[in-house]
């Protein structure tokens, strides 16, 4: 399948630093990619140079065959992008900024923005202005922003941030719906590993300014998760510290942890359970993005 986004050898530095090293990079269409590293690794600054608000000094890029630095216009057309700042104006209404916005956008279509107060859910506060406006109602509005010209590719800087758990739930399962219904790709960076878990198709992990390593969860947890430690909810009652041969040790009431070479062995230790005592769950410790995040960074 033909990238929708291609990146290689690229390099970025702002005066002696160098932010951006070798970068190589691809992205299907419709896909939605986690970008993860820690701070200052250099997520931002790739953002901004696929969006073609700076270049990089060497390195080719292609999104949806145009190259962001020459093309930065065009590119800018078809990709919507939420930051931390969002660029809201906080003594207008929800609704007048995204019509104000909807018009600097060349946004023809009337009903855009009436649609998009009722897919995020602020049509009771659309007269309301934005400065009144909670964390979670801004970022959505935010989104919406991002969307009115219905853009094929969409670029969020920590999305959920500052949001309390049923607003992070709100603005992710729009996004993966959004996703779904128009196809449209999204990169989200994010620090919040097991939200990202939760919708992300792949991810690609920024170390030291190069991608360390990019795939799905399934493709990494083949590449980094050879030994598994699970959990198992049953009523056995380990005599040993060892059965059938595998480290075990009581976890609390019902919950016995093993540590297996590999999850081949997982049907092995279960038949064995299952001849004397039920099991009510199995569940792998250790195989979660943040662990696989961790051993992609080097750390055991
Ligand atoms: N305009 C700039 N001028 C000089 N240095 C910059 C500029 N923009 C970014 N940097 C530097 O580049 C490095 C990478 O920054 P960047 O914001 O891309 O990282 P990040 O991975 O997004 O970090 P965070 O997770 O903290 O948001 C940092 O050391 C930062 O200080």
């Amino acid at each position: 399948m033909t990238s929708f986004i291609k990146v290689e050898g690229l390099y970025k530095s702002f005066g002696q630093q160098t932010v951006l090293e070798n970068v190589n990079f691809r992205v299907k269409k419709g896909e939605i990619v986690g970008l993860l590293g820690p701070n200052g690794a250099g997520k931002t600054t790739f953002i901004r140079i696929l969006n073609g608000v700076i270049k990089p000094e060497k390195g080719s890029i292609l999104l949806n065959g145009m190259d962001p630095a020459s093309r930065g216009d065009a590119i800018r057309k078809i990709s919507g992008i939420v930051t931390e700042s969002a660029g809201l104006y906080h003594q207008m209404s929800g609704k007048e900024n995204l019509e104000l916005f909807a018009e600097l956008y060349g946004v023809t279509d009337k009903n855009r923005v009436t649609e998009l107060l009722d897919l995020f859910d602020l049509n009771e506060h659309r007269d309301k202005p934005v400065g009144k406006y909670s964390t979670g109602m801004k970022k959505r509005l935010a989104l919406a922003k991002a969307l009115l010209h219905k853009p094929d590719i969409l670029f969020l800087d920590e999305p959920t941030n500052g949001l309390d758990p049923d607003g992070i739930r709100m603005v992710l399962s729009y996004l993966k719906n959004y996703n779904q219904e128009t196809g449209t790709t999204v990169i989200i960076c994010s620090h919040v590993l097991h939200q990202l878990e939760t919708i992300c198709d792949s991810f690609a992990f920024i170390d030291n300014g190069t991608i360390a390593e990019q795939g799905t969860l399934i493709e990494l947890e083949d590449k980094y998760v050879q030994h598994v430690t699970v959990k198992v909810k049953t009523t056995f009652k380990p005599k040993e510290k060892h059965y059938l041969g595998f480290p075990c040790r009581v976890l609390g009431e019902s919950i016995v942890v093993f540590d297996l070479p590999t999850k081949n062995d997982i049907p092995h230790l279960l038949i064995g359970l299952l001849k004397t005592n039920p099991v009510y769950s199995v569940t792998i410790m250790n195989n979660d993005l943040q662990s696989i995040y961790f051993k992609v960074r080097g750390y055991k």
